[in-house]
């Protein structure tokens, strides 16, 4: 099975007002989608960033990828590296540093995803099949909470309203739970001091008794402050996520708060594993297949993790149909993953590239799609229009911080801030 054809097409959906430590969410959210199309004509999907630096990447590795089998996925990554070259940071910077290391398993992702969609199509059987068969016939899903405007400054407001204040946020996380059904609640935080996001966490835990909820001020918080707020939510909290940057920064914060603290931010590539497990700075690791190199490698990690007592949570940005697809396999075949995963799709809203049916959310938790492969289609009248949006909306990579200073010009996204 021969690639012989590589499409790289970005595209622009709508997003909304999601506050974060770095800013606020543009109105267009980016992503890449990529299809591979083999000799005998089987087609394979992966999704990535849309940023144009990783965008240009993505596109120079297509050339160097045609003429490899799809089961060659070790010579992929190496024509993959030969090809990236220098490192290519986010410019949201919530995902931790930029390395080159990180940079390749960025772009060789949605490559690797589009061979196993293609292999599972090949032999009748879904990607949770190449990846030791699932553990799971359903993943749960976090409800991923945001304090939020109305809607974007000069345009109506969205339909999930603003949430600035905890009984904003207990009324999103009902909404979510009525249209999803989820059993547990992320709340991104990092963006009011931490004595009011305390006092969401406490109106979440009233409103939803016994129900899981993490914050994740993406490290906006000093080593005081986060032992502080740690010790004021024991009890209130299945773990605490990147509550201060870097690894001994974690790591002495670990040591001094009641509960696990989790990362997306300190440890994103292999070479951080060792230290941060040296030095107890995490207890749960938020994998994402997006920046860890794919599915198989992503799975590779994950046993690692294993080994070394780690648990194990599901990080995401802002994406569409294929990465869900992708990160339901991934998650129905990992034995240890074991906390909800998070996803940004309810604040897609229904857009997608993918046609609709293959996925839903029963009870907080997407079934394993039923087809082969990834088991979704490309909605390819959907793609054009989204395709044409990127073409138009002016956005060419995320810049949380840039738009936000539109409107609070002195706005600063300094770590730690508080
Ligand atoms: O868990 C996280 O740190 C994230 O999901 C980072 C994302 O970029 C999130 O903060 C967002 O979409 O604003
Ligand atoms: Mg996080």
């Amino acid at each position: 099975m021969i690639i012989r054809q590589i499409h790289v097409t970005p595209v622009a959906f709508k997003d909304p007002p999601l506050l974060n430590a770095a800013g606020v969410h543009e109105p267009w959210a980016l992503r890449t989608i990529v299809e591979l199309v083999t000799d005998e004509g089987l087609t394979g999907l992966g999704e990535t960033y849309g940023d144009l630096g990783h965008l240009s990447k993505v596109r120079e590795c297509a050339q160097a990828l045609v003429g490899l089998d799809v089961h060659h996925t070790n010579q992929m990554y190496a024509r993959v590296a030969a090809t990236v070259g220098d490192a290519v940071s986010d410019l949201h910077g919530l995902t931790g540093v930029a390395t080159k290391e990180k940079s390749i398993d960025r772009v060789f992702s949605p490559f690797e995803v589009a061979c196993l969609d293609i292999r599972g199509k090949a032999a009748g059987v879904p990607v949770v099949d190449l990846l030791g068969g699932r553990v799971r016939d359903a993943v749960p899903y976090s409800a991923y909470l945001f304090y939020k405007w109305a809607g974007h400054p000069g345009q109506e407001p969205d339909r999930f309203g603003e949430a600035l204040d905890p009984a904003g946020i207990v009324e999103q996380a009902a909404l979510f739970i009525k249209e999803h059904g989820f059993t547990s609640i992320k709340l991104k935080g990092g963006v009011f001091p931490p004595d009011e996001e305390i006092e969401a966490i406490r109106a979440l835990h009233e409103a939803f008794p016994g129900v899981p909820l993490r914050l994740d001020p993406n490290a906006a918080w000093s080593i005081e402050t986060s032992v502080r707020v740690g010790r004021e939510l024991e009890g209130a909290l299945e773990y605490l996520e990147d509550p201060t940057p870097d690894i001994p920064g974690m790591a002495e914060v670990a040591a001094r708060v009641p509960m696990p603290l989790a990362t997306n931010m300190c440890v994103v590539t292999p070479e951080h594993l060792p230290e941060a497990i040296a030095a107890g700075a995490i207890d749960v690791l938020l994998l994402d297949h997006h920046y860890w190199g794919g599915l198989q490698r992503s799975a590779q990690v994950a046993a690692l993790c294993g080994t070394f007592g780690l648990e194990l949570s599901m990080h995401s940005n802002s994406h569409l149909g294929i990465s869900l697809a992708a990160m339901t396999h991934l998650a129905a075949a990992t034995p240890n993953l074991t906390h909800a995963c998070d996803t940004h799709t309810p604040w897609q809203d229904g857009q997608d590239v993918v046609a609709p049916g293959a996925l839903r959310f029963e009870g907080g938790a997407v079934p394993v799609p039923s087809g082969t492969g990834l088991g979704v289609e490309l909605d390819r009248d959907a793609l054009a229009v989204m395709h044409e949006q990127y073409r138009k909306c002016g956005v060419t990579a995320r810049d949380d911080t840039t738009y936000m200073r539109r409107f609070q010009p002195g706005f600063t996204a300094r770590r730690p801030r508080w």
